[in-house]
């Protein structure tokens, strides 16, 4: 029983100078090839296969060898291959060497599941074709098999040697049953090896190189306004390049690349993007939720799983966002939804007050991400908009007892990293955190510690729904839900910054918080006139005019309330807590 030469693909280190050890960690993919030899029983694929181990020097040209590859006692007492065989040869074609893997597969209908298996890992098939017999059942499925699997098919006419062999007539039923066209078709005897070098040559040249299918992760997208979506990726197997036709895992769409490139910062178009870079890709997307955050795109033809992902981004605080003047609402969209483009994350829901008219429910990360948002939509969009007081989500169970007692914080556990920091894991009702507790613990312990959270799941707890009223009017926006024993220091708290945050108008406001038709705290702002000419000595009517205008612009900054001007930035500043 001769040897089979064994091809170990590991790494080699230092520590490892294993002789039979070689090193194809470089051996570049543009010269690989993976092939089977497929055909009906008989027809000579292990003959051939002995004859490309021996022609490409995996094995010894001994004149003696047969069948090397049917390596199974059970297979060479009966001669026929049971177990599909892997050999890697070496061959060296116009100055460079190849390495072509070599999958040997049986004949027999019974072990066809092989053959299928086989087929999987390769990119080309030899379709041996005896010279005599001409196509036979089994010729007929593998080439199906190999079809279907879009490989390359190579027609080889084996046993030119027999006598009776018509290579002619077996050419015309390749075409005629495959389409093949004749000169397609290489004459062989794998027996004496002729033109079996021409077998070889057209593995290199007819069968493609080894591409893993192109893979992506998107990890980020937003939107230009003349490119649509430009999705930035990492490229975790293939290549992809303008004209490929790619489908996002998410959606199933397919399109067509326009362009893909590197960041550095700003976008450098480049020809192709391989396994391992990270980049852009501009694809025709219209809409930033057609690249999702955490999708995988790959090629039309080449279908993966899809990776598995990241999280879906999770609102924590919703916020109500109207327009200063319903007039505004159609401008005021459009800026809502050119931002949210460029910021996936954001939630939108169209919602509706009586106080404030048509507006939207938006979920955001926190509060911070929810300033940013407020603050682009104004610099970048020139929006003014009114953001009610942010709220976390809450289930309420209806005319039923709350049971559980009042749990503010509840430490978790407490772990020492080293002998400076130490961790602690506590479980806070979220509106207990999501306005300034971050602010607070960074004062208080002079910018040194850090905070990060994840939801804990809903838990029941005693809330009342707690109003500020304007001269008796409620301000709609600034409705919370309080802790019911937290309500009357909230109360008192809420009213004296709001106070601080309305200037004196004409007549004397009342600033109340109230719970149901209870009063539970008061502040009082002073009526006061701003005389805005009184600077205007002398009789200058531009300057006069210019301040009068003025004044009336920072009264559209302001919303009216009953009778009352209120500034904008009053209702995020009573929300923020000045704890000592
Ligand atoms: N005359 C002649 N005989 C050949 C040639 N190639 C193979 N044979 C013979 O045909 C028979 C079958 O060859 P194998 O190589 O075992 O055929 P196979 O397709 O691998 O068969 P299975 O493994 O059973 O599917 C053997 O007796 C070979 O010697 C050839 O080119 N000329």
């Amino acid at each position: 029983m001769s040897g089979f030469p064994s091809i170990t693909f590991r790494r080699r280190t230092s520590t490892q100078a294993d002789k039979d050890t070689v090193d194809l960690s470089e051996f570049p993919p543009d010269r690989i090839r993976n092939f089977c030899i497929v055909a009906h029983i008989d027809h000579g694929k292990s003959t051939l296969a002995d004859r490309l181990l021996e022609m490409t020097g995996a094995i010894a040209k001994t004149g003696k060898n047969k069948q090397v590859l049917d390596k199974l006692q059970v297979e060479r007492e009966r001669g026929i291959t049971v177990k599909a065989q892997t050999a890697s040869l070496f061959y060296d074609y116009g100055g460079e060497q190849y390495l072509l893997n070599l999958i040997d597969t049986p004949g027999h209908v019974d072990f066809s599941y092989e053959v299928s298996r086989s087929l999987s890992a390769c990119q080309g098939v030899l379709l041996i074709v005896d010279a005599n017999q001409g196509i036979q059942a089994q010729t007929v499925a593998n080439f199906y098999l190999a079809f279907e699997a879009q490989l390359s098919i190579i027609p080889v006419i084996n046993k030119i040697d027999l006598k009776n062999a018509d290579p002619s007539r077996v050419e015309s039923q390749i075409e005629k049953v495959f389409d093949i066209p004749s000169e397609e078709c290489i004459r062989i005897s794998a027996k004496l090896g002729t033109n079996v070098e021409k077998v070889l040559q057209a593995v290199v040249e007819r069968i493609p190189a080894v591409h893993e299918p192109f893979k992506a992760l998107v990890f980020d997208s937003n939107f230009d306004h003349y490119r649509g979506v430009v999705a930035n990726i990492a490229v975790l197997g293939g290549r992809v390049k303008k004209g490929d036709k790619i489908v996002s895992a998410h959606l199933r769409k397919t399109y067509e690349v326009n362009e893909v490139g590197l960041l550095r910062p700003d976008e450098l178009p480049t020809q192709k993007l391989f396994a391992g870079q990270v980049g852009y890709i501009i694809a025709g997307m219209k809409e930033v939720k057609e690249a999702q955050i955490g999708d995988t795109l790959f090629l039309q033809e080449r279908p993966v799983d899809a990776l598995p992902g990241f999280k879906p981004a999770k609102p924590m605080v919703f916020a109500g966002m109207y327009p200063m003047d319903q007039s505004e609402y159609p401008g005021l969209r459009s800026a809502i939804e050119r931002l949210t483009l460029n910021d996936s994350s954001v939630m939108v829901q169209r919602d509706s007050s009586l106080a404030l008219g048509a507006g939207w429910r938006l979920g955001f990360l926190g509060l911070l991400h929810m300033e940013v948002f407020n603050q682009r939509l104004e610099q970048e969009y020139n929006a003014s908009v009114i953001v009610t007081a942010p709220t976390v989500p809450y289930k309420a169970v209806l005319s039923s007892a709350k049971l559980i007692k009042n749990r503010r914080g509840v430490q978790k556990n407490m772990v020492y990293i080293d002998d400076q920091r130490v961790m602690m894991k506590y479980l806070f009702p979220l509106n207990e955190i999501v306005v300034d507790f971050y602010d607070l613990l960074k004062s208080l312990s002079s910018g040194y510690a850090s905070f990060d959270y994840e939801s804990a799941g809903y838990q029941a707890a005693d809330l009342i729904k707690m109003d500020l009223l304007l001269n008796g009017q409620p301000v709609e926006e600034l409705t919370t839900i309080v802790h019911r024993e937290r309500a009357y220091t909230m109360g008192k708290a809420m009213c004296e910054r709001l106070k601080d945050s309305i200037p004196r108008q004409m007549f004397e406001i009342a600033v109340q918080a109230a719970i149901g038709s209870k009063v539970i705290a008061r502040e009082t702002i002073k009526a006061y006139r701003k005389n805005v000419l009184a600077k205007c000595y002398g009789g200058d009517i531009t300057r006069k005019m210019k301040l009068l205008k003025k004044q009336a612009e920072g009264k559209k900054k302001m919303r009216r309330i009953g009778n009352v001007d209120v500034p904008k930035d009053a209702f995020i500043n009573v929300l923020k807590r000045k704890e000592k």
